[in-house]
């Protein structure tokens, strides 16, 4: 992924931004090591934004949909209440073993429950209303995603959907991804059901919380 801001700026604000707990920065290392694409996992200041708003927000019942090496998961994790529950959708059973040796290590991983498969599938199988909702997976199914998990919503829940900026590519679509990713960011901005902040952290968070 090319990073929008200036990469003297990015290391700026990553150096400038209050670090992960240890754990995480060896899950950053073994992903590295170990895993594909590790570039697929967020990082810092996504994660700290993560991290920071489940703390002041406290949600109980938070769904993942992407959860990879589970960097993101775990910095969720860490700003929810002890008696919270985080479900994460993931398709990768590689990813799914590496995450849960962090999980078992943490003292936050107790709140952590892995759903193996399509998320589409299994967010149809969750009978729960949602306090906090992160979208980091599978961007061709973005709108579905976004849509199904704002119904599972309870007013005042959040949902926070990452790389809305698509590298820039939102800003002159020309494929069909593009295109859905464009669409998401309207509909979120023209709902007035929903108040929302378009944080142009890394790839682009659009921060929603939905109002009634
Ligand atoms: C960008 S990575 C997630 C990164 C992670 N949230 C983090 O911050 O480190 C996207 C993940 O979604 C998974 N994935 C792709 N398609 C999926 C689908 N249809 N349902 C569930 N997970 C999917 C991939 O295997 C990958 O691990």
């Amino acid at each position: 992924m090319e990073f929008l801001v200036n990469e003297a700026v990015e290391d700026y604000a990553f150096q400038s931004t209050t670090p992960e707990p240890e754990l995480l920065q060896e899950l950053i290392d073994e992903t590295n090591k170990n895993m594909g694409w590790p570039q697929k996992l967020s990082g810092r200041l996504v994660g700290r934004t993560l991290k920071f708003l489940a703390q002041l927000h406290q949600p109980k019942n938070v769904l993942e949909i992407g959860m990879f090496t589970g960097y993101s998961a775990l910095s969720i994790a860490e700003g929810m209440p002890d008696d919270g529950k985080i479900i994460c959708c993931e398709t990768n059973p590689r990813a799914i073993e590496f995450a849960q040796t962090f999980f078992d290590r943490s003292p936050h991983g107790h709140k952590i429950e892995v759903i193996f498969g399509k998320a589409i599938e299994t967010i149809e199988t969750l009978d729960m209303e949602l306090d906090f909702t992160f979208i980091d997976a599978d961007k061709r199914n973005y709108l579905n995603y976004y849509r199904k998990a704002l119904e599972m919503t309870r007013p005042g829940g959040l949902l926070v959907v990452d790389n809305m900026l698509w590298s820039g590519k939102v800003l002159q679509p020309e494929s069909d991804i593009d295109d859905v990713l464009v669409d998401l960011n309207k509909e979120i901005a023209a709902d007035p059901n929903v108040e929302n902040i378009f944080l142009t952290v890394r790839d682009g968070m659009n921060v929603v919380r939905k109002i009634r």
